[in-house]
């Protein structure tokens, strides 16, 4: 399938909204390098990382049911460790459950939840810290793509 013609989902939570932002941008400035149509990048939210799985299945549905199948979806999600076991049983369940949705949806779900232990370490996962890592949307808009056309 030729990428101007795909459709990405991209859906995000809005916790760490500055982080996010920017990993939302760099996903699409990806996917328009890779010639996918902005009008073919549909960007959702929903509240929290907590609400990625079933978000990512309502979307994809959503856009099924309008005759507008997705080809990939990147859920994006920034989690940061904070004082309570919180972190870890929301980084657990939601990739087993993103995971999960691959093969329960059939179609790729592409990993855009940064589990990180300080703001910093979101922060340069981010490309928000001068010369420290590179922002992982990027990564996340290439795989969709990939992943979206391999195997056809
Ligand atoms: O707590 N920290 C975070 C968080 N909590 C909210 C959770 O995802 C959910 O929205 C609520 O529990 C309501 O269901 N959500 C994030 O995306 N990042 C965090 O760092």
């Amino acid at each position: 399938m030729v990428c101007s013609k795909l459709r990405i989902g991209i859906l995000h939570a809005r916790w760490n909204k500055t982080i996010i932002d920017n990993l939302v941008k760099g996903a699409v400035e990806k996917l328009k390098l890779l010639n996918v149509s902005e009008e073919n990048i549909i960007i959702e939210s929903v509240p929290g990382s907590f609400e990625l799985p079933f978000g990512t299945k309502k979307f994809v549905d959503k856009y099924e049911k309008l005759g507008k199948p997705l080809d990939a979806v990147i859920p994006i999600g920034v989690l940061i460790k904070g004082s309570t076991m919180h972190f870890e049983y929301i980084c657990d369940s939601v990739t087993h459950q993103l995971m999960r949705l691959n093969f329960d949806l059939g179609l790729p779900v592409i990993f855009g939840v940064l589990t990180c232990l300080t703001d910093e370490q979101a922060e340069a996962r981010a490309g928000l810290i001068e010369g420290k890592m590179h922002n992982h949307g990027e990564d996340w808009g290439a795989a969709a793509v990939e992943m979206s056309v391999k195997f056809e």
